[in-house]
């Protein structure tokens, strides 16, 4: 499972480890990783070695030592306050140069790559000029550059566009990601992000973060398993409300995406006819909302989405009998404050979020970490704020979730996801589990129809692909 870690808490860590009498031979394994990732990806290059004067410059300078005994030949440019341990023990080995913007320019043309160590979490804007300067030569390079721990110039905690950074072809991120390299803008200058180990044992590193990425290996093991003898009875229920005039094919939508994760039922109420519902759905026609409490329910709900102005009472209602439910799109007000329980998750985009928090868009999306906690804290439950990528906080951790992409962007999705995750609680998952199957599976989905469909593809086609991806899943496809 990758951690996510703030600058904050690398410090932290990083003090623990100093205390540990740990923190020398972290700063050596982490070189060692980043001088074996990059030989794995730049076999026989030649390499310059950037070092700037913190600890991500001495990972620079150890990595520097370690690329030579892996046969590469290197060139070193160290900051004259450079860490000066790992410099000595590099220097029995080979001679480096000043860090200078001449030197720069001078020996990027003689290698092949460059491997950056100016900045990484320590990094505290406004950049110097002299930092400022060296960063712009770097990003004149004509050849790849690698970027220990995060592209200097970015700031490990904000995914803001950075004002200047190096432009990274490949990141390799220490001990845990930051996030930066999960958030756009910020992430675009890390290109390809890999994560290192740098044998941090596990019992520090969990005691200062509990916010990590959804692995497929955590969803196989919590996605439903069917017996043979199971029939339409054993094999969940769900229950969608939405809906208006002109604002049907929500509805639609969801109960498709429920019966394409494997609902045994699905049912549907609203009180205009809704179009284009499966044939294999059941439909219930309310003359009017207020009928929703005597709903014979059975299984999960889910609640909000196309339903228009009456949707927060109607999802209050539900929320009072206390189902597992799916609090999606018009649900999403401020009046639920406080209503979630172990059962209920709410599903908003960050337009929604901003409304729900009372803020902005452009706030939400600063902190999609700081902002899905938040709601989680206010809403109660669990809380899904929907991105690229998408966020999930209970009530003690947090998870980021990484498959899915742009193609996505596109209207009916969050129909979709709700759609999966209720018929997941429908199938007897836990809100939590739920919750991060369904928004891994909805990415899942989308990036098999990605492939065929490209920027083309439509919510349904997402529903339709739930159970390849599932299966892919399953089968290590
Ligand atoms: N626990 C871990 O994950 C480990 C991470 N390691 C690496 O250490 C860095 C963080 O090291 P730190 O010394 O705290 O900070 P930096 O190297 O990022 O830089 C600090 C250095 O830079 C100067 N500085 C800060 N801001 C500016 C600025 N705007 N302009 C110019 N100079 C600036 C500051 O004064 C310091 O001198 C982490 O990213 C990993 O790469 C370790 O390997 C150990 C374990
Ligand atoms: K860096």
């Amino acid at each position: 499972m990758a951690l996510i870690l703030t600058s904050q808490q690398v410090k932290a860590l990083d003090q623990t480890l100093s205390e540990k009498g740990l923190l020398e031979v972290t700063v050596e394994n982490a070189g060692r990783s980043v001088a074996e990732a990059l030989h794995r990806h730049f076999p026989d290059s030649r390499v310059l070695v950037v070092a700037g004067k913190g600890f991500n410059g001495a990972d620079a300078v150890v990595a520097a030592r370690h690329l030579l005994a892996l046969g590469h030949e290197i060139t070193v440019l160290a900051h004259q306050e450079a860490h000066q341990d790992s410099l000595k023990k590099l220097q029995v080995f080979t001679k480096t140069f000043p860090l200078t913007v001449d030197q720069v320019r001078h020996h990027m043309a003689k290698n092949d790559v460059v491997l950056e160590g100016l900045l990484g979490t320590g990094f505290q804007p406004p950049l110097s000029a002299e930092y400022a300067a060296l960063i712009e030569a770097l990003n004149m390079s004509l050849k790849p550059v690698v970027s220990i721990d995060l592209p200097s110039g970015v700031r490990a905690d904000v995914p803001e566009r950075p004002e200047l950074a190096v432009r990274a072809t490949r990141t390799f991120a220490l001990a845990g990601l930051k996030p930066c390299h999960l958030f756009e803008p910020a992430s675009e200058w890390a290109g390809e992000t890999e994560l290192l180990s740098i044998g941090v044992p596990g019992q520090y590193t969990h005691q200062f973060t509990s916010t990590h990425t959804v692995e497929p290996s955590d969803v196989q093991q919590w996605l439903p398993r069917r017996n043979q003898n199971a029939h339409k009875g054993s094999a969940g229920e769900v229950w969608v409300l939405g809906g208006r005039s002109g604002m049907t094919g929500c509805v639609a939508l969801s109960t498709l995406a429920a019966l394409r994760t494997g609902s045994g039922l699905v049912r549907h109420s609203s009180v205009v006819p809704v179009e284009h519902a499966p044939a294999e759905t059941i439909s219930h026609a309310l003359q009017d909302w207020s009928e929703v409490k005597d709903l014979p329910f059975k299984g999960a709900v889910a609640v909000g989405m196309g339903l228009g102005d009456q949707a927060e009472d109607i999802a209050a209602m539900v929320l009072e009998k206390h189902l597992p439910t799916v609090v999606d799109a018009d649900a999403l007000q401020t009046s639920l404050r406080g209503k979630g329980h172990e059962r209920t998750i709410f599903t908003p985009h960050p337009g929604e979020a901003a409304r729900m928090l009372e803020t902005d868009v452009a706030e939400v999306l600063s902190d999609p970490l700081g902002a899905v906690r938040t709601l989680q804290k206010q809403y109660g439950g669990v809380v899904v704020l929907k991105g690229g990528p998408t966020t999930i906080a209970t009530k003690q951790t947090t998870w980021v979730n990484t498959s899915g992409n742009p193609g996505m962007a596109s209207a009916g999705m969050g129909d979709v996801l709700a759609g999966i995750i209720a018929s997941l609680l429908g199938q007897g998952l836990s809100a939590k589990h739920a919750a991060l199957s369904g928004v891994y599976l909805h990415g899942r989905a989308g990036d098999l129809c990605f492939e065929r469909h490209h920027y083309g593809l439509q919510a349904s086609d997402v529903a339709h692909a739930v159970g390849p991806a599932w299966h892919a899943l399953l089968h290590g496809e």
